[in-house]
């Protein structure tokens, strides 16, 4: 089997000595060599932040681009060239501050990207201030004050946007963190991994020693059973329903792992190979974009006319 030597660069990683984002790296190297995935085939999508620092330290195909942008950023890349495996690590500020408008978005295509959240309650890299995952009355020693505003969930904002891959991990269960890693990657269609990411500079709250006692693990209960089977109405709701309710605890105890998955929604790149054929056997990486004298080619030509066609089709069922 691959070896994660192979996804190491030899960059010094500079992120703080016993951040959480060390075990995420580490969990992403070896997720993508068990997978045997090859680097030139794979896409890692930063936004700004700590967390963004990461597809430098990746050996593969990365773009570390603007903050709260690495959805859109990603989406593009595979609409453009369905075959790489696409992966957005990006911060709780970065995918729900600035970037929540596209987290929404993202999760109604149902496009087979990953995200995965580096979830440290903080904006990590301007210092300490208060991210969209520190609970309301919480303060980290950066504030002055308490939190005056209420928290996101990342795990019931992404069931309610449509996400059909949902799941929690833990930065220092590397091993764990890997499995989910595999699991999101091999689901076809978008995908949420939140990942609580102890920040040891800016978060003196959320410590590795909180996590000890709080964490438990969902698969633990063998009655929990997240995965749609047959993919009936009835059955998408009982168990969208019980991964909200089990994304509601957090206090005393912390649930991660699988909290839901859908195999049956069409992705997006699915939805416009249906449209136009010609997508799917050459989609617009690969075509050419001038002619041998160098002229421009434009491309759209055969997209509206299928499209021109699918809309006629509509019509005339009506
Ligand atoms: C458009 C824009 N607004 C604000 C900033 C400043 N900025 C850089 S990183 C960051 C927050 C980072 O926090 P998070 O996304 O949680 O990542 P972390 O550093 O915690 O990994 C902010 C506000 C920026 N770079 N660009
Ligand atoms: S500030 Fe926090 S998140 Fe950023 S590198 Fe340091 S420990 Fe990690
Ligand atoms: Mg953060």
């Amino acid at each position: 089997m691959a070896s994660e030597a192979k996804y190491k660069t030899d960059l010094w990683v500079d992120w703080c000595p016993a951040c959480g984002n060390f075990g995420i790296l580490l969990a992403l190297q070896k997720a993508l060599a068990e997978l045997e995935l090859p680097p030139e085939k794979v896409v890692d999508v930063s936004g700004i932040g700590c967390s963004g620092k990461t597809s430098h330290f990746l050996n593969a195909n990365g773009v570390h681009g603007l903050h709260g942008r690495g959805i859109p950023f990603a989406e593009g890349i595979k609409i453009a060239n369905p075959e790489l495996t696409v992966i957005v690590n990006a911060g709780d500020g970065d995918l729900l501050g600035i970037g929540a408008g596209h987290f929404v978005a993202f999760g109604r295509r149902n496009l087979d990207i990953k995200v995965f959240l580096h979830d440290n309650q903080v904006y990590g890299l301007t210092k300490g201030q208060a991210s969209p995952t520190l609970r309301k009355g919480e303060k980290v020693k950066a504030m002055p004050i308490p939190n005056m505003q209420d928290w996101v969930n990342p795990i019931s904002i992404a069931l309610a946007s449509g996400f059909t891959f949902v799941a929690r991990g833990y930065a220092l269960w590397i091993d764990d963190l890997k499995e989910l890693m595999k699991a999101a990657i091999k689901h076809k269609g978008a995908a949420l991994l939140d990942i609580l990411q102890p920040c040891p500079t800016y978060n003196n709250l959320y410590t590795p020693d909180t996590y000890k006692d709080k964490l438990y693990k969902l698969e633990a209960d063998k009655s929990w059973d997240p995965i749609v089977k047959e993919g009936t109405k009835e059955e998408i709701e009982e168990k969208l329903s019980k991964a909200y309710i089990k994304s509601q605890e957090w206090g005393d105890k912390i649930p991660v792992g699988i909290f839901y998955v859908n195999p049956y929604v069409e992705t997006y790149t699915d939805t416009i190979s249906k449209l136009n054929p010609l997508y799917a056997t050459i989609p617009p990486a690969k075509q050419s974009i001038a002619k041998d004298d160098g002229t421009p080619i434009i491309g759209i030509d055969d997209f509206r006319k299928a499209f021109d066609n699918y809309i006629i089709k509509v019509k005339n069922k009506k």
